[in-house]
């Protein structure tokens, strides 16, 4: 029997996610058994500055790679929209399972919508993405920075810090938070790439544990997540740029991707929707209509290369 040794994070929802993927992993065989290793990132240990002025990509990932290059563990299960466009030599994304809601949720102060929340109010978002497009609809609202895991941040809207805090539904749903919110439309807030879908990362030279992996691989959730990542791969993108996607494969097979890229004071956004057979040509395509439309300009207002030849 070999031992798995399972890389995490030390939050609850990192620590949650891998209970989940090594739960379906034992039903599947009972060769392997699962040892969870506890890992601290970089973004873990900066709490006191907003993520995207902490720059660099994959603040959370880093650190897990390198255990992972270094043999020290044999997998590891990461957000996949906390994942960069590209990965290091020799360590690959060997399973997407089942996509969770990818949705924004609103949650406030006597549950008001977005549309009700009072002129003014203070809504706490660390993320570019949510701040600028909420700012596009609302432009009269106070965004302050909210870092911490998903209870800190509820706690602080609680102590009535915050008129309204935004959360990932995922995140939620995994941790069993009841709280109610509004599901925010993709319309008004596109999500992150890959929000809802879990990466998988292993050593692409480990063939056991790689069809091992890939027996809880969720095929439509992989395709289109992979629609979006070209996207975002083509935009030379990170966590810390206001860039969303979302794509869905309908009943013809056919995947659709919505995609926008955002000023970070929400004044500028440009959008896209684009329909294909195949997820790299589709994101890549998508990509480049933002670019044709100026795409370029405000990705490098922030100060991010988004250099027009890299593929
Ligand atoms: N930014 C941190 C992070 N990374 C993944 C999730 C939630 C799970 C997911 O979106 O897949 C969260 C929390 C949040 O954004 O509220």
């Amino acid at each position: 029997m070999r031992t798995i040794r399972v890389g995490s994070r030390k939050s609850t929802l990192a620590l949650t996610q891998s209970g989940l993927v090594i739960e379906s992993l034992s039903n599947k065989s009972d060769r392997f058994s699962f040892a969870v290793q506890h890992i601290v990132t970089k973004g873990d240990r900066i709490l006191d500055v907003t993520l995207s002025k902490v720059g660099g990509k994959g603040l959370f990932v880093k650190e897990i790679e390198r255990a992972l290059l270094d043999g020290e563990i044999d997998f590891a299960v990461h957000s996949m929209k906390d994942m960069p466009a590209e990965l290091p030599e020799g360590l690959e994304i060997a399973s997407i399972p089942l996509r969770e809601d990818p949705h924004d949720v609103l949650l406030s102060q006597g549950h008001k919508r977005l549309e009700e929340l009072t002129p003014g109010a203070v809504v706490g978002t660390s993320s570019l993405r949510r701040a600028a497009q909420i700012l596009n609809v609302r432009p009269d609202l106070n965004i302050r920075s909210l870092r911490g895991n998903v209870d800190t941040r509820i706690g602080r809207l609680k102590s009535g810090d915050f008129d309204a805090i935004v959360l990932a539904a995922a995140g939620m749903k995994r941790l069993g938070v009841s709280e109610k919110g509004e599901n925010l439309p993709f319309n008004r807030v596109l999500p992150a790439v890959g929000q809802g879908a879990l990466a998988i990362e292993c050593r692409s030279s480990d063939d056991e544990l790689k069809a091992l992996l890939n027996t809880i691989n969720h095929d439509e959730t992989a395709v289109t997540v992979r629609a979006e990542r070209s996207f975002l791969k083509r935009l030379n993108g990170g966590c810390q740029v206001p860039i969303a996607a979302f794509c869905e494969r309908g009943n013809d097979g056919i995947l659709t991707l919505s995609g926008l890229v955002a000023s970070v004071d929400g004044t500028k956004i440009l959008k896209t929707v684009r329909s294909g057979n195949q997820p790299d040509a589709l994101g890549t395509l998508a990509a480049e209509d933002l670019l044709a439309q100026g795409a370029g300009e405000i990705l490098s207002d922030l100060g991010i290369e988004s250099d027009p030849d890299a593929r």
